[in-house]
């Protein structure tokens, strides 16, 4: 018997999920979905994404609407997109407002390493509704990720920064909020700064560069990120990184393959980087690969994807920390070239200067060269349907 529905539940499919394959396995998958939500007293609502980015505002409606549950259908960038959106409008609520709208996963996608840390599996359609209908809902921490992009760099490649609503700098407290004051921030040239929320795994370095590849490959559904990974190797040029941990003094980090910081355990389509990862302890993770060619991928990449790194030389951790800033080498001496009066800092330097800066993805979301990225986890900022 379908009883009368109270609670609301927005699903939100990406029809362009793993080249398509998302929309014909949601298509079987709907009246199945709808029957066990109906069962449970929650009422369905279906919304179809339109292009890259429209996930973010779909979820950030289905929020302002009092919603019970989103449902994101898809991979780990519509997870992204739709964690964005949520967390874009409790951001507009406030600061540490937690939003009463919990997150319910299909997992749906190519690589889709969010759901393996919770070892759910590719196309579970009843464990996915059965963990939105019986409440059960565990603290998911998010990271706050503040992007600056080089003055010569084009805004944002990514498509959760192309829609709205967006939570801008301006959520930070640095300037007014909405769509239009980032354009103005893109406007200030080096000084632009967005706001992006990572859930899973983010990257700068060579893993970074593969995004682009990834998409021209998903018709070698997982076999797309080993692949896309060893073209990547092929053309990146390692470069030189400073870190630093908990507001602590900066690291320098020479020849930088590449440095993964992360909340989930999966990255990459199925590597286990973080084997002791926990998204509800409040720590982010941190692995940093320097000098690593094709050769020592091809011949030790296995010990990478099992999460046995520490038999490798040149991959180090550093300890668990809550926020984490990364910029490139050159930067530590931008303000002193500044002072000292560089007039003669033409189009050219300033090219150069972006050619130094590492290559971010935020949840497997390509970035392209960001100047500085200052990473802050929020915990427990979302409930995560489990
Ligand atoms: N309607 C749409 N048309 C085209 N692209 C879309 C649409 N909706 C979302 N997208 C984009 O599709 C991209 C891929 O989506 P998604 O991550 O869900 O699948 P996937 O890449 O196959 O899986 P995974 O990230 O787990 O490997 C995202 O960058 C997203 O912005």
């Amino acid at each position: 018997m379908v009883l009368a529905a109270s609670k609301s539940c927005v699903a939100i499919i990406n029809p362009a999920g793993a080249g398509g394959r998302t929309q014909q396995a949601w298509s079987k998958a709907a009246p199945t979905v709808r029957q066990r939500l109906e069962l449970a007293e929650y009422k369905l609502e279906v919304r179809f994404t339109a292009g890259p980015g429209d996930a973010v505002r779909l979820a950030a409606e289905a929020v302002a609407a009092g919603a019970a549950a989103v449902l994101a259908v898809g991979g780990d960038g519509t997870i992204h997109e739709v964690v964005n959106g949520m967390m874009a409008e409790s951001a507009q609520r406030g600061p540490g407002v937690l939003p009463a709208t919990a997150l319910g996963i299909l997992p749906l996608g190519t690589g889709s390493d969010f759901r393996r840390t919770f070892g759910w599996s590719e196309d579970d359609i009843i464990g996915s509704c059965d963990r939105i209908t019986r409440g059960k809902r565990q603290p998911l921490d998010v990271a706050r990720v503040l992007v600056s992009r080089p003055s010569s760099s084009s805004s944002s490649s990514s498509s959760s920064s192309s829609s709205v609503p967006q939570d801008t700098a301006a959520a930070a407290g640095n300037a007014p909020a909405g769509p239009a004051s980032q354009q103005q921030q893109q406007q200030q040239g080096a000084a632009a700064v967005e706001v992006k929320y990572v859930v899973n795994i983010c990257s700068c370095g060579v893993g970074a560069t593969t995004p682009p590849i990834v998409n021209k490959l998903k018709w070698l559904r997982t076999l797309s990120y080993p692949v896309a990974s060893v073209a990547a190797l092929l053309k990146y040029k390692q470069l030189t990184v400073q870190v630093s941990c908990d507001g602590g003094p900066w690291q320098t980090l020479e020849q930088l393959t590449m440095l993964v910081v992360g909340n989930g355990i999966y990255w990459g389509g199925g590597m286990r980087v973080f084997p002791r990862a926990s998204t509800h302890d409040g720590l982010l993770d941190t692995m940093i690969v320097q000098r690593m060619g094709l050769a020592d991928f091809v011949t030790k990449g296995h010990l990478l994807r099992s999460g046995e790194y520490e038999k490798l030389q040149n991959v180090t951790t550093l300890p668990p920390c809550k926020s984490l800033k990364v910029r490139p080498a050159h930067a530590a001496g931008g303000a002193a070239a500044a002072a000292a009066g560089a007039a003669t800092a033409a189009a050219g330097a300033a090219a150069a200067a972006a050619a130094a800066c590492p290559w971010w993805e935020l949840d497997g979301e390509g970035q392209g060269p960001c100047s500085e990225v200052s990473i802050e986890l929020l915990p427990a900022a979302l409930q995560l349907c489990v």
